[in-house]
């Protein structure tokens, strides 16, 4: 097998949130799709060297701060390549299609109507996504009053995505437990996925599911359209190759250092969860032991962020 093309793509993002998509010429490879810009690594350039250049050449813009996103390998049938994605919070210059491509700025969560090479969906999943992800846990008796006071702090806090997470709940308990945090959730912006079987997940009208690993096993496709939010927990190799596999958004992965709530549970350091990120192919949140002040260190490991049940409402 050769080694993939390294690409530098960035995802530019300007004060108002949007994003800049610009439109792959006809002629080229994929031509006509909408991508981020960027392109090929050229002789001893690094990622970071190669992402500057492209964006000067293509939208006529200067980089002044970019971080890591998301490393994406992807095989089309005429070649594979390394997407090395670079989030782009500041610049200089009005971007522009610098070799005549149309160009647009669009929310995160427009990005879904517009066609991209099919190696870009995790791409656009890590776009969309926000840093931290809540796990609202709750045990029996279902106690709603106290789910739904924690639903209203964490999105004070500022959660925009979280998981309601109630094993020890029967399937009427459960959906009881489940409506009126749905409806409140709504009602605050925040999406709830619901950690259930996915049919429930879309009778409830929850914004998607989220596979505990022994659902995500038992699957051999992606359960939900694509409008709905696929996740799931992850705690190896074989587990985040069947989330890539079925097509789930973004993953879990746990436990990343030791925690209160599975003290049982060997942690995997970060060592390793880079190591299992760098070839998930899709966004991965770190899970075990960790406090928002873990959110850069997850990052700096190739993840989307970090995952909690206690952390987000301290
Ligand atoms: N820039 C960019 N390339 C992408 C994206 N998604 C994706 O699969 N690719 C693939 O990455 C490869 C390299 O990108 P490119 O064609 O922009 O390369 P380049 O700017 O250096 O152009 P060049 O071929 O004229 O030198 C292409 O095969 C392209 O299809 C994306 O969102 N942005
Ligand atoms: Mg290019």
């Amino acid at each position: 097998m050769t080694s993939p093309i390294h690409v530098a793509v960035g995802v530019v993002r300007n004060p108002q949130g949007q994003i800049l998509i610009a439109r792959r010429p006809l002629h080229t490879h994929l031509g006509g799709l909408w991508e981020f810009p960027g392109g090929k690594l050229e002789a001893g350039e690094n990622a970071e060297r190669a992402l500057a250049r492209e964006l000067a050449e293509e939208i006529g813009i200067r980089v002044l701060t970019c971080r890591p996103l998301i490393k994406l390998r992807h095989s089309y049938p005429e070649r594979q390549v390394l997407l090395d994605v670079w989030r782009v919070d500041a610049f200089d210059g009005a971007p522009h299609g610098r070799e005549n491509q149309p160009v647009a700025w669009v929310s995160p969560d427009e990005l879904g109507n517009y066609a991209f090479p099919d190696g870009n969906r995790p791409i656009v999943a890590a776009v969309r996504l926000p840093d931290r992800y809540a796990i609202l846990g709750a045990q029996p008796p279902a106690d709603a009053p106290a789910a739904l006071e924690r639903l209203e702090r964490l999105a004070a806090s500022g959660i925009v995505l979280a998981q309601l997470r109630a094993h020890g709940l029967d399937e009427a308990d459960y959906r009881r437990l489940a409506q009126p945090l749905l409806r409140r959730a709504e009602a605050l912006g925040l999406r709830l996925l619901l950690n259930a079987a996915p049919e429930l997940a879309q009778e409830l009208g929850a914004a998607g599911v989220h596979l505990n690993s022994t659902r995500l096993m038992a699957l051999r496709q992606r359960p939900l359209p694509a409008g709905l939010w696929v996740a799931a927990s992850c705690h190896d190799a074989e587990q985040l190759a069947q989330a890539q596999a079925i097509g789930a958004d973004f993953a879990v992965l746990s436990p990343v250092q030791t925690t209160a709530s599975h003290p049982e549970a060997k942690p995997l350091g970060w060592r390793r969860y880079a190591e299992l990120v760098d070839g998930a192919g899709l966004p991965v949140y770190a899970l075990g032991g960790l406090t928002p002040a873990d959110i850069a260190t997850a990052q700096r490991h190739g993840g989307q962020g970090i995952a909690a049940i206690r952390a987000f409402l301290a």
